[in-house]
Order: C-alpha cells, then sequence, then structure tokens
C-alpha cells in the first residue's frame, strides 16, 4: 500500500507539472478574499471529481450524483477558501476579531482544502434535507498518515468534524463545534475510500445533536463512530 502511495504521489506531481490550470504550490494563492468580507468570491469548486480520485471514489460520487437528479440528495460545494455567504454567517459574531496579518491573508484556507490535490483530504459530501443526512466520501492521502500505513487520527476527527458540520448546518445561521466524541474502532488504510454517513438526531433550542460512522466501501469495516454536538451562535452574546 505504501509503495502505492509513493507511485501515486510520483504521478501527482508529474500530472501536476503537466497539467494546465493546476497551480504550482508556491502560486497557489490565489487572490483569497479577506476574512468576512461580502464581496463575492468565484473559487474552485474541490468537491469534483480530480485525476487523484481512485477508481472507488469515482464510482461512489457517480452513484451519489445519481441520486441527486430527482432532487433528494444535493452534493454541497466546497471551496479551498471561506466562501462569502459562510463568511457572512459568522461575520456578526466576530466584529473585534483580527485574527489573521495582513500579508498572510492570501494564505488562509479551509483546512480540509489545505493540501494539493491527492495528498490530503478528498472529499465530497451529499445532504439529504428532508431525512437531515448527510454521506461523506473520502479518501485519506499520502500526507495524512499517523502510524505507518494509516490515517492519523487528528485528520479522521477533522473530516469527521466536517461530515458533521454539513450535517448540523442551518442555512443562514452561524454553527460551532461545540464537543465531539469519537470511538476510533479500526485503523483507516492510507489512500483507501471510507463512507461517512452522518444524521441529525436531535435539534434542542440552540443545540444540533449529531452522529455518524465511518464505513468501509463494502460496508463491511466499521472504521469509527462519532457523536457532535453543535452550538447555534447566538446574536446576542458577542463577546468572541
Ligand atoms: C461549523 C461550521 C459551519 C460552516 C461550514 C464550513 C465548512 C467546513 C466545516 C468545518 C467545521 C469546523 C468546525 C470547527 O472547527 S468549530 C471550532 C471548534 N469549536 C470551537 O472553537 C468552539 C469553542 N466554543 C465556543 O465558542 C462556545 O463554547 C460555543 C459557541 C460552542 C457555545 O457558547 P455559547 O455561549 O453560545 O453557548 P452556551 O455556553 O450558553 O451553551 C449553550 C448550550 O449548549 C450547552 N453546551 C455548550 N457547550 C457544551 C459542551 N461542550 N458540551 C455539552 N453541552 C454544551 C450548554 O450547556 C447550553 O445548554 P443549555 O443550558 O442551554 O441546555
Amino acid at each position: 500500500m505504501l509503495r502505492s502511495c509513493t507511485a501515486g504521489l510520483r504521478s501527482l506531481w508529474a500530472l501536476r507539472g503537466g497539467r494546465e490550470g493546476v497551480p504550482r504550490p508556491s502560486t497557489d494563492l490565489q487572490p483569497a478574499p479577506r476574512l468576512f468580507s461580502a464581496e463575492k468570491v468565484i473559487h474552485t469548486d474541490c468537491a469534483l471529481p480530480n485525476p487523484s480520485w481512485s477508481k472507488d471514489l469515482k464510482l461512489l460520487f457517480d452513484q451519489f450524483m445519481k441520486k441527486c437528479e430527482d432532487g433528494s440528495w444535493e452534493r454541497l460545494p466546497s471551496y479551498r477558501h471561506r466562501c462569502a455567504q459562510i463568511s457572512e454567517d459568522f461575520k456578526n459574531y466576530f466584529l473585534e476579531q483580527k485574527p489573521v496579518k495582513e500579508g498572510r491573508l492570501s494564505q488562509v484556507r479551509l483546512f480540509t482544502r489545505g493540501f494539493e490535490d491527492g495528498l490530503g483530504f478528498e472529499y465530497v459530501i451529499f445532504k439529504n434535507n428532508d431525512e437531515k443526512r448527510t454521506v461523506c466520501l473520502f479518501q485519506g492521502g499520502p500526507y495524512l498518515q499517523g502510524v505507518p500505513g494509516f490515517v492519523h487520527g487528528g485528520a479522521i476527527a477533522a473530516i469527521i468534524d466536517t461530515a458533521l458540520a454539513l450535517c448540523a448546518a442551518v442555512p443562514g445561521k452561524a454553527i460551532m463545534t461545540a464537543n465531539l466524541n469519537i470511538n476510533f474502532k479500526r485503523p483507516v488504510p492510507l489512500c483507501s475510500v471510507v463512507v461517512i454517513n452522518s444524521q441529525l438526531d436531535k435539534l434542542e433550542g440552540r443545540k444540533l445533536f449529531v452522529s455518524c460512522n465511518v464505513q468501509s466501501v463494502d460496508e463491511k469495516t466499521v472504521y469509527s463512530e462519532a457523536t457532535g454536538l453543535f452550538i447555534k451562535l447566538d446574536p446576542e452574546k458577542k463577546s468572541f
């Protein structure tokens, strides 16, 4: 498996050198939006297939795209730089906050989209609004290694947090993770594809309770199970 990762890396670098439109790391600093800027910025949607996606990931992606045809499921787009709408949702709560120095703003990226194609988090999330659930198809690349040959637990936590956040997300409202509990039951092989099934279990005032499992594509292996608590930020509280 590690050999195939290394081979994959080499071919990715080769691809990067030759593929038009795939920027080199040093120049991949697109003109990013100012944090919390209302300015609309168009960026590349990362939740679409790229050459690093394995056959399994492409196959599952196609299956879910078919499910989107009748409108019951939707694919959630995903951007490297925070999209204008999400920034709008949060800006009222962080009025005084200047988290990033001017000179570094162009480097700001969403953590799970901060790697070059295929090296880190490759994923796409589909949402079924009626059933209040999401499915995240995730391929953990070679830069996410923890124990040799397996995905780092912190990387698994990050993709679980992302999947649960988007399951809990309420349009126009800002939410944050208050609690995340994960049982790591089996290690996730590096460069493999796993499926994260999340659901909204309960809504209690500002509290959104969600849970998920992380399974192999054939559903025979449960790698992790998790629960999360997300809180809708209170517009009356601006003390962050
Ligand atoms: C999420 C992002 C969506 C955007 C999508 C982008 C895509 C990428 C997705 C990336 C995703 C990345 C996501 C990230 O990385 S989010 C980053 C990681 N999270 C944080 O940094 C959050 C830090 N914490 C806070 O800011 C505050 O504590 C929050 C805002 C969470 C609540 O402070 P607030 O002052 O507003 O609320 P409250 O204290 O009055 O509490 C309200 C109620 O909640 C209950 N409670 C609170 N905490 C806990 C707890 N730990 N266990 C159990 N219960 C808890 C509490 O008892 C009370 O209940 P009740 O008394 O009313 O019954």
